[in-house]
C-alpha cells in the first residue's frame, strides 16, 4: 500500500529528529514541510506566536481540536510546566495513529492524551468523562467551519472561565469568517489578531486571541 503523506512525514521524523527532543521534532518537521511536502502543521511563524501566548498564559489544562500529524500538541507540550496537561482532539483514525507515535517519539506523552473521535461528541464529555472542570488554553486548528459551533459547545459546557484563551489559526485563509463574526461582537470576549502567514508560504494568514472575561 502506498505511504500517505502523513506517514512520509513521520518516517522522516523517525529517521532524522532526536527521540526524546521535541524542538527536533517540530524543527524536523517544518524542514520536510517547507522543502518537500506542504502539510498543515501550524508552523514556524504562527507557531512562534503561539509560544508567546502560551508563555504569556502558563496554562495547566490546554484542549486541542484537529491533531493532526501532532506538531502543535509536540511544539505545545514541549513549553507546558511537568503538571500541565494537553487534550487534544482527532477524528481521523490514521492522522490519530500517526499524532500518537510523533507525540511517543518526541518524549511528551506524559502531558498530552489524544481523544479520538469527533469533537462536537468529545467537548460534551470533558468534565464527566475526563475530568476537566475549567479549560485554560483551547488552540482551534480542525475544520475551520466548526470553531464557531464548537466555541458555543464549550461556553455550552461551562468549560471557560474568566481569563480562558481561545487561540484560533487561520482566521484569514482558509477562514473562519462566523468565527470571527462572532467571537469580536461578543463582549463576553477580548480579542487580538494576530497577522502572520500560512505556513510553509507567503500567503498573508492571522491568528485570533479570543480572552473569556466571564
Ligand atoms: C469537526 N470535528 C472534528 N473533530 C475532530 N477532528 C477534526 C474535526 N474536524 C477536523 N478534524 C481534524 O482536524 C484536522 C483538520 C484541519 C483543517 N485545517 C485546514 O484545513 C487548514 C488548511 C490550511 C490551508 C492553507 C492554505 C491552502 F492553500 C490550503 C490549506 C492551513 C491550515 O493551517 C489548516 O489548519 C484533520 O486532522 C481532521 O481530521
Ligand atoms: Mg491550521
Amino acid at each position: 500500500m502506498a505511504q500517505s503523506k502523513e506517514e512520509r512525514i513521520l518516517n522522516f521524523v523517525l529517521q532524522n529528529a532526536v527521540r526524546g527532543d521535541p524542538q527536533s521534532v517540530v524543527d524536523t518537521i517544518d524542514k520536510y514541510c517547507s522543502q518537500k511536502e506542504w502539510a498543515m502543521n501550524v508552523g514556524p511563524e504562527k507557531g512562534l506566536i503561539l509560544d508567546k501566548i502560551l508563555e504569556e498564559t502558563k496554562p495547566s489544562v490546554l484542549l486541542e481540536l484537529g491533531t493532526y500529524c501532532g506538531y502543535s500538541a509536540v511544539r505545545i507540550a514541549r513549553l507546558l510546566k511537568p503538571s500541565a496537561r494537553l487534550l487534544t482532539v482527532e477524528f481521523n483514525p490514521d492522522f490519530a495513529a500517526i499524532a500518537r507515535q510523533m507525540i511517543e517519539f518526541a518524549g511528551v506523552q506524559d502531558k498530552v492524551k489524544i481523544l479520538e473521535g469527533p469533537s462536537e461528541t468529545i467537548i460534551p464529555q470533558l468534565k464527566k468523562k475526563h475530568e476537566v472542570d475549567t479549560l485554560d488554553f483551547v488552540f482551534l486548528d480542525h475544520w475551520k467551519d466548526r470553531y464557531l459551533p464548537d466555541t458555543i459547545l464549550l461556553l455550552d459546557h461551562g468549560l471557560l472561565r474568566k481569563g480562558s484563551v481561545i487561540l484560533a489559526d487561520n482566521v484569514i485563509v482558509p477562514g473562519a469568517p462566523e468565527f470571527i463574526k462572532y467571537i469580536r461582537n461578543n463582549n463576553r470576549f477580548e480579542c487580538t489578531n494576530y497577522p502572520s502567514h500560512v505556513e510553509y508560504m507567503k500567503v498573508k494568514d492571522a491568528m485570533e486571541k479570543a480572552v473569556f472575561v466571564g
